[in-house]
């Protein structure tokens, strides 16, 4: 039973309260009377209306699961004046143009990756704030965008084969960032500054210089023989770096031992879909971590065969200009924080003897701890203009923004910070809000500074609300299909044409195969290209690599045609991606496709429920790596509901699906000393039974989401593992 201590009208877990009045009230200028004060306050006003969206949430879904029932084929007028009816489908408003201010120019003005962090796992989370800066020497060599034919295998002394390879790779590129008026920085002998000058000498003797000379912004140590060069392209900084008594640098006749790439230009730490927190003891962890980052005390300690060290939050990057005089470049990435969504609550607080929503609880919590940042208590500064950047889930159309935006004010009341400092990164996440993006933007203008194609939930989305309408395609497919481009494309219209240029991001979706990256140098050239100023990467490594495509692509320059096209893509997103043949789907093609979603499912569900581990790596049927989290889950459990739901699987191929993929995930996580096996009871297996409840349930879970299902199965999990 947990215990709790009474602040105003609430009742709080102790480590939490002790976490809130130890570690976050003291220097945030909030007394605790207050802090609890206002704390209760704003869930008096808003629980009501958090309750109120979450029924509208489902009164529309039920309205919509009986026209689909009704209407085996949707008519696309009549079907849009359904929609326009139960008020799913808003009137957008009149135009308008965000009046955000205090935006950081990592957020407005610049265009680069954005990492993705669970925020519960300080090494990863450290190792993400300090992702601004990655070697592009270390990305090409550790990853498969080096093949590694004719001697360049990947091993772990160093190959000089294939380092010859990543230096040819990584000169090649220089060449795009910095290209010389002559020459390649493939054949480079030696670099210097002459006369304010970059001076590249070449093969042959003779030298170069910068095509655009200004390009050049500084060094480090001597002008004629510096450490380090810096430039600047497309706003984003490489620095160049030199030591020829290094293992790389002193077999290269230039002597450069690496190319520094500016990488993350922002971060988020995440609360929700890649963590695992679910009641006062992990949601208390979350909060420390989230202290430990704003106030630069967050220290882990690293054993790895190259030696032990501590990880702690990278200083700046300091240089002189070619005039002599310091300055500095940030060295750490610009970190936003993902709060939860509307739907949950958590046990860690209660008001009225309820849990209370744990929207409110990050909102409130998050915000208190992002306060000492703009005090200035912490090591570093994270916002220079003054905010606090807060990503916003899976918020279902304008209503929700709206009170999101409500639950900010009042946030910002109750800890005396000026109006709209917190700032709103919305995920276009939920049919209702794609739909609906002008006016989402618009709930929100005055602190709007995101918005993201989050397409792994918007497809989750996009299974469940149609779910009676008939099967749907399969998984793979559902992306090739008109919605999903009409809907990304829409994205970028709607948010150039409500004025996000040069004062937020808008961004696009995860990179989800954490170890295909040449697939990704590839393929992800796309996010950039359609406008967007940012995209998800999973890994710091995949963050150097996709800032490439920001020096390949000038997207600022994309905007201004985007702003006088017509594009409107409603109708497109408005078509559901369901199956077109069920005949031309063999009894091969359906095992396959639902072996590969119960392994999916499985492989990720095991760590969560078992471990607490809110974001796996999870080989697929052809065993490549894919990122699973709670959104890919919810896809995966939504689409074999689906599919059981049409009849084209039985609930007894489900459970012989399961049976073997339970056994072959085992086997595949047999080297992790911690993990939990499913099998041989699969019955008395925790997650094994959560599994279950997501796919045979999966029509009746709000929305399709998998959180309900999960918290319930990993509680019982933590109070089973705490009784044997
Ligand atoms: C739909 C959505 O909401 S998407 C957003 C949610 N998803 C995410 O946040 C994904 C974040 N990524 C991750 O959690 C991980 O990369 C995973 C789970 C996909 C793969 O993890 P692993 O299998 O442990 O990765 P792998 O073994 O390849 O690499 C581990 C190393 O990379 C680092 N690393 C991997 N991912 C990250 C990351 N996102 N941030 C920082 N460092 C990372 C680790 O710190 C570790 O290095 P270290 O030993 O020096 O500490
Ligand atoms: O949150 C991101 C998504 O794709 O979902
Ligand atoms: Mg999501």
């Amino acid at each position: 039973m947990q215990q709790y201590i009474q602040r105003e009208q609430l009742q709080v877990a102790p480590q939490l309260a002790a976490f809130i009045e130890e570690q976050a009230l003291p220097g945030s200028e909030v007394a605790p009377t207050e802090f609890w004060a206002g704390f209760s306050n704003i869930l008096a006003q808003l629980t009501p209306v958090n309750d109120a969206l979450l029924a509208k949430r489902d009164l529309l879904q039920q309205k919509i699961d009986a026209y689909c029932q009704s209407h085996p084929t949707l008519e696309p007028v009549s079907y849009k004046a359904f929609l326009q009816e139960i008020g799913y489908l808003e009137t957008p408003p009149a135009d308008f143009s965000i009046t955000t201010d205090n935006v950081d120019d990592e957020v407005a003005t610049m265009a680069g990756p954005q990492l993705v962090v669970p925020i519960n796992n300080a090494r990863f989370a450290l190792n993400a704030a300090n992702a601004r800066w990655g070697s592009l020497y270390d990305a090409a060599y550790g990853t498969d965008v080096i093949p590694e034919d004719n001697g360049a295998t990947r091993t772990k002394e160093y190959n000089p084969a294939r380092g010859q390879k990543v230096i040819q790779y990584a000169r090649k590129w220089l060449d795009v960032i910095a290209p010389l008026t002559n020459g390649s920085h493939t054949t480079s002998q030696g670099y210097d500054i002459t006369s304010g000058q970059l001076v590249v000498t070449l093969a042959d003797a003779s030298t170069a210089t910068l095509s655009h000379p200004s390009q050049l912004l500084g060094f480090i140590g001597d002008k004629n023989n510096p450490s380090a060069i810096l430039l600047q392209h497309n706003g984003l900084h490489v620095e160049l770096q030199f030591d020829r008594t290094h293992q790389i640098g002193q077999s290269d006749p230039s002597g450069m031992k690496d190319i520094l790439v500016e990488s993350a230009l922002t971060t988020i730490m995440d609360c929700e879909d890649s963590v695992a927190a679910v009641d006062a003891e992990d949601k208390t962890l979350v909060y420390q971590n989230w202290l430990g980052l704003i106030k630069g005390t967050l220290e882990v300690s690293l054993s790895k065969p190259s030696g032990s060290s501590v990880r702690r939050l990278s200083a700046d990057r300091n240089y002189t200009t070619l005039t002599g005089k310091s300055f500095s470049l940030n060295g750490r990435s610009m970190m936003f924080v993902r709060n939860v969504g509307h739907l949950m609550t958590n046990d860690a607080i209660l008001f009225q003897g309820k849990p209370i929503y744990e929207g409110i609880m990050d909102a409130v919590i998050t915000s208190l701890i992002a306060k000492h940042d703009l005090l200035g208590n912490g090591q570093y500064r994270n916002s220079k203009a003054g905010s606090i950047y807060i990503v916003k889930p899976k918020m279902h159309g304008s209503e929700e923004v709206a009170f999101a935006d409500t639950l900010f004010s009042q946030v910002e009341d109750a800890l005396a910070l000026p109006k709209n400092t917190l700032k709103m990164g919305i995920m276009d996440e939920e049919r209702r809000t794609s739909v609906n993006l002008k006016a989402c933007i618009n709930a929100a203008k005055a602190r709007a500074v995101f918005i993201n194609t989050g397409f792994l939930d918007r497809t989750g989305d996009e299974i469940h609300t149609s779910m009676h309408l008939g099967p749907f395609a399969l998984k793979a497919e559902i992306k090739q299909q008109p919605w999903l481009t009409a809907y990304e494309l829409a994205n970028v219209k709607i948010g150039v044409d409500a004025g996000m240029s040069g004062k937020a991001q808008i961004g696009k979706g995860m990179w989800p195969i954490p170890d295909n990256m040449a697939d990704m140098m590839q393929s992800k050239t796309n996010h950039p290209q359609s406008g967007a100023n940012t995209a998800w990467v999973p890994s710091p490594t995949a963050a150097t690599l996709h800032a490439l495509h920001y020096h390949q692509i000038d997207v600022f320059s994309l905007r201004n045609p985007i702003a006088s096209n017509n594009f409107d893509g409603l109708d497109d997103i408005l078509t559901v991606p369901l199956l077109a043949d069920r005949s031309s789907l063999s009894e091969q093609d359906i095992q396959r496709e639902l072996d590969n979603n119960v392994q999916g499912i499985l492989g990720y569900v095991v760590r969560w429920v078992h471990q607490g581990i809110g974001c796996s790596k999870v080989p697929d049927i052809n065993n490549v790596g894919l990122m699973e989290d709670r959104a890919t889950l919810r896809i995966s459990s939504q689409h074999i509901a689906n599919w059981l739901l049409h009849g084209l699987i039985n609930e007894a191929q489900i459970n012989d699906s399961m049976l073997r993929m339970a056994q072959l995930v085992d086997e595949q996580n047999s080297s992790d000393k911690e993990y939990i096996p499913m099998m041989p009871d699969p019955i008395e297996s925790i997650a094994f039974q959560a599994a279950q409840e997501l796919i045979l349930q999966g029509t009746e879970q709000p929305n399709g989401y998998t959180e309900p299902v999960l918290h319930a199965k990993r509680r019982e999990m933590k109070d089973k593992l705490v009784t044997q």
